[in-house]
């Protein structure tokens, strides 16, 4: 591979590619600023020229700005006589300044001297006698259909545009007309141009001139302004002047204006009018202009834009539009039959259609010549193509695709978020009711009832708002809004408004403590705990006057309201007792000393004859105990009363007990106390279960199916306990409370 080369072909394709085309710029570039020296007026180089030579003495600078002009009017010339070399019919045109009147044809040596000022002829030839400007399509600001006049915007001076070689030389001629100059005979200048796509030279057409326009009819000499047919719709390659019939224009009424289009009247402006009254020697018709593109600048559209040139910048839209329709569609200029007008054929149903290469359709015929006919109609633009002219050919595409989503393909931008129906808009499907905040909280409150007294929670539609309302005793609803709802979650709101309320629980028994706990855990809620243990002298009596000495010593101990709790344990054959003070007995006797789940004692006698006697805990409350009633011989006596709380019913016909707590409440030091009690009948069984708590064990409730309290979970015992009962009582009674103290 050769060092400093590609070894990609496709980029040293685009290497070659790209150089060319700079190639091409550059030329291009080149023949622009060719062009433009080309058609550069001199007089006022030369004027400045001999006006610095005039001096007597020159200064530094103005020599060498002498020695510049000097310079720049060689350089000039020198491109000049190479064009003209080149072009020798073009030599009047490319040679007007006074210096060079020997480089210019025979006959044209006044040209130009007349005009005084040079250039354009200043104001006076650049209106009318009606103020109006004589060649609207030199303005920068003509528009065919928006601005047919040229008029300058408000605050805006007048600018012509640049003119192109070609109507450059129209424009010496269009002065020349002015200036009642006699044409010289031959093909006039402005045919000498061809139009290409090709801007890097200026071709002038080969072969005669061609032959003199026919005749103009005469029309309205007093026309304000007469514009230039914006359409030739003749076959192509049938300019104007090309010897074929001009169309008679309608004729005008006083007052006639451009654009003033009647109704089922095609619109055919009349020619351009000279102040030289027509059929006079020399007057030349001026050549119809081309129609201006929709969105292109004046005059033809180069194929290269120059960006040194100082000709209105053409819009890319201009430069397809002209390279696909107007460049594409004109016709061919043989030997320069003066400007050509856009030839349509396809406008106009009555007009032969165009010729297509393509196709090798044949000329058209006089006849269709013949029936040509001018459209001077008004060049609508179409703004939206204008407008998205440059939109990228991807969102072109999905623009195209369009079509697409009306027959049913649509994409959804959020995938998921539910169906869209015809329209595009999602379809808002109805959600699966979910018990929501109000339903949770009714669950919790319960569901208040219109009329009655109580709380619960009831929704209540106010102002389309969804309430809430708490249902108490005055049965006046608490209305709150959504964001208080919010807020009822909080301990504080609860407290404040379903009448929650605590106490203080004077226990040194934590068992107690954490069932009373659970209790009100697994309740309805609304009481709050905390314990307290305070060593309180309990008295001896009835379970009553325990509870309320204990509730009464406790509340004084703590100076403030306090809960107590006292339980007993009431055995039938016993009269009751222990009762109050089963804490003692339980401290003494224990659980019963034998329990079925313990091994079969193995008594042994060791004496003759010595027979082993196995005792089991089954069967009757018979509890024996050995004894060693001499040195060689022991004694199973029954156990008695002497070990085992169980065991203190044995020999009793009944076994009933009744569990007994007794809350008591006291609102401060020096208040009543309040008794609170439960109880939960059973039997005195023998010990089963977990020993952890008390006598448990030994406990088995009627309600419990042949449980003791220990072999119960929490949660069984809390339901029919003794202690729950009690509880239960209070806090029905503290809640009560709370509701009227709140109420109050
Ligand atoms: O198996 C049991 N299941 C119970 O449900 C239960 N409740 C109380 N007890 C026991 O009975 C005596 C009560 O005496 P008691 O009321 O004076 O209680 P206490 O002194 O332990 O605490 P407190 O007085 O500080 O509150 C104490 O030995 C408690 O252990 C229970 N035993
Ligand atoms: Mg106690």
């Amino acid at each position: 591979m050769a060092k400093g080369k590609s070894s990609n072909p496709a980029d040293a394709f685009r290497k070659a590619q790209r150089a060319k085309e700079l190639k091409k710029n550059k030329e291009a570039r080149k023949s622009v600023r060719e062009t433009q020296t080309i058609k550069r007026d001199t007089r006022d180089l030369e004027s400045e020229i001999r006006s610095l030579k005039s001096r007597p003495k020159l200064a530094a600078a103005d020599k060498t700005r002498l020695e510049s002009l000097e310079s720049e009017l060689e350089y000039v010339n020198k491109v000049k006589e190479k064009y003209v070399a080149e072009h020798p019919e073009a030599r009047d045109r490319v040679f007007r300044t006074h210096g060079d009147k020997s480089r210019r044809l025979p006959g044209h040596e006044d040209e130009d001297d007349e005009g005084g000022g040079g250039g354009r002829g200043g104001d006076k030839r650049l209106y009318d006698e009606s103020g109006r400007l004589r060649d609207p399509t030199r303005s920068v600001y003509y528009d065919a259909v928006y601005n047919p006049f040229g008029v300058p915007p408000p605050g805006m001076p007048y600018k012509e545009r640049t003119p192109e070689p070609v109507e450059e030389s129209e424009e010496e001629d269009d002065s020349d007309d002015d200036d009642d100059i006699v044409m010289p005979e031959g093909p006039p200048p402005g045919s000498s141009d061809e139009e290409s796509d090709d801007s890097d030279d200026i071709p002038l057409p080969e072969g005669p001139p061609p032959p003199k326009p026919p005749p103009i009819p005469s029309g309205p000499s007093n026309a304000p302004f007469m514009r230039p047919p914006l359409h030739f719709t003749g076959p192509p390659g049938q300019g104007m002047g090309m010897g074929q019939p001009f169309l008679p224009f309608p004729p005008s009424g006083p007052g006639f204006r451009p654009g003033m289009h009647q109704p089922g009247m095609p619109f055919r402006p009349p020619p351009q009018m000279q102040q030289q009254p027509m059929g006079q020697p020399g007057f030349r018709p001026r050549p119809p202009r081309p129609p201006r593109q929709p969105n292109m600048p004046h005059g033809k559209a180069p194929v290269v834009q120059d960006p040194l040139s100082d000709a209105p910048t053409q819009t890319y839209q201009g430069y397809r539009i002209a390279k696909a329709e107007g460049v594409a569609g004109l016709p061919a200029r043989p030997g320069g039959g003066g400007d050509s007008a856009p030839v349509s054929g396809a406008g106009s149903p009555s007009l032969p259609a165009k010729p297509d290469s393509k196709t090798n359709s044949p000329a058209p015929s006089a006849a269709q010549i013949a029936a040509a006919t001018i459209s001077a109609a008004p060049v609508l633009r179409d703004l939206r193509k204008e407008a998205t002219a440059f939109v990228p050919r991807g969102v072109k595409r999905k623009a195209a695709a369009a079509p697409g989503a009306a027959a049913g393909v649509r994409v959804n931008a959020a995938p998921g978020a539910g169906e869209v129906d015809a329209d595009g808009d999602e379809l808002r499907s109805k959600r699966e009711d979910g018990p929501g905040l109000l339903g949770v909280l009714q669950g919790v409150f319960g569901e208040g009832t219109g009329a009655g007294t109580g709380t619960g929670i009831r929704q209540n539609t106010k102002g389309g708002q969804l309430s809430a309302g708490v249902v108490q005793e005055s049965s006046r609803p608490f209305v709150c809004s959504n964001l208080i709802l919010a807020s009822i979650s909080s301990p504080h709101f609860l407290a404040a408004f379903f009448n929650m309320t605590s106490f203080v629980f004077v226990t040194g028994n934590a068992n107690k403590l954490r069932e009373v706990q659970a209790i009100l855990a697994a309740g309805d809620g609304g009481i709050k705990v905390t314990s307290q243990a305070v060593d309180v002298p309990e008295v001896q009596g009835s379970t009553q006057e325990v509870a309320l000495a204990k509730c009464k010593a406790a509340a004084e101990a703590l100076g403030t309201a306090c809960v107590t709790e006292d339980t007993a344990l009431c055995f039938e054959a016993l009269g009751g007792l222990p009762g109050p003070y089963i804490k003692d007995f339980l401290a003494k006797l224990g659980h019963e000393v034998l329990s079925s789940n313990q091994s079969p004692l193995c008594l042994v006698c060791t004496s003759p004859p010595y027979i082993p006697v196995l005792l089991y805990p089954s069967g009757p409350p018979v509890a024996l105990v050995m004894t060693r009633s001499t040195h060689s011989q022991y004694m199973l006596t029954p156990a008695s009363l002497s070990s085992g709380l169980n065991t203190l019913l044995t020999g009793f016909p009944t076994t009933r007990a009744t569990a007994l707590c007794t809350f008591a409440y006291s609102p401060g030091p020096g208040s009543a106390v309040l008794l609170f009690e439960g109880r939960t009948e059973g039997h005195i069984v023998p010990a089963r279960g977990p020993t952890h708590f008390g006598w448990d064990p030994v406990f088995a409730p009627e309600e419990g199916g042949g449980k003791t309290y220990a072999e119960m979970d929490g949660g069984e015992k809390n339901k029919i306990s003794h202690r729950y009962r009690a509880l239960e009582k209070l806090r029905v009674y503290l809640q009560d409370k709370a509701r009227k103290e709140g109420k109050a």
